[in-house]
């Protein structure tokens, strides 16, 4: 594990650090593309493991578990589940926005080295309710708090990763043995990659815009 993570700083950040920073995550991307043939070395996985598990959570749970799956054949399966899972949600859009949808990229689960299915373990803890008495979901929220840490510490490694939704979380379930009392929060496809792209790709091609960060500040009350 990198001496960095494990540093305890109690220092203010100077400018240049700062700079860094905003600057990752300027530059972090949702990559589905472009993923090379080159293994994702143990040593950078656990960089990006230990990111996952500085993350905060409720009542300090860390509710979460990854699946590491490097299995062609594992992966196989994802991927036709993700081919059916699509193909109904394709039928949502029609026209030019149903062409537009057909020629995204939205997936990268056989080409990327490495894929990882992070978990929530809905009984971890189970009596400690601190945080989540009112509002039972904080648990997934804090799994997804180490997802974007995840998603950070990639990009300063150099490797892409991408988040597969388009799953039925059922075949998941059942291609990687998870029981019940765990629910999946994500399906995540990471390997380096032969760019990253400068601005999300959903926009470059028309699907969405970023919106003005003004529009959605609101002062006091909604
Ligand atoms: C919870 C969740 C789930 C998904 C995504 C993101 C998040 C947060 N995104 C990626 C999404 O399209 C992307 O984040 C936005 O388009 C913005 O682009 P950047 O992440 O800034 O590159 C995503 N992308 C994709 O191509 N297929 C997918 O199934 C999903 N699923």
């Amino acid at each position: 594990m990198s001496s960095l993570i494990t540093m305890k700083e109690s220092m203010p950040f100077n400018e240049q650090e700062k700079e860094s920073f905003y600057r990752l995550l300027n530059a972090r991307r949702d990559v589905r593309s472009g993923f090379l043939d080159k293994a994702v070395p143990d040593n950078v996985l656990q960089n990006i493991l230990a990111a996952a598990h500085e993350a905060p959570s409720v009542g300090f749970l860390q509710p979460w578990n990854f699946i590491i799956i490097r299995s062609q054949a594992t992966k196989q399966k994802i991927k036709e589940a993700y081919l059916q899972a699509k193909e109904t949600e394709a039928e949502l859009f029609s026209g030019a926005r149903k062409d537009l949808y057909e020629s995204l990229k939205l997936e990268g689960i056989l080409e990327a080295p490495l894929n990882i299915c992070v978990t929530c373990d809905r009984k971890r803890d189970d009596n400690n309710q601190l945080g989540r008495s009112t509002q039972g979901e904080m648990d997934i929220y804090s799994t997804v708090c180490a997802i974007q840490n995840m998603w950070l510490a990639a990009r300063i490694e150099d490797v892409g990763m991408g988040w597969v939704s388009i799953l039925e979380p059922m075949q998941i379930r059942k291609t990687l043995d998870i029981p019940d009392s765990v629910e999946i929060v994500a399906y995540l496809c990471l390997g380096y990659v032969d760019e990253f792209k400068d601005s999300p790709e959903l926009e470059t091609k028309g699907w969405n815009k970023r919106l003005d960060l003004e529009d959605l500040v609101r002062y006091e009350t909604w």
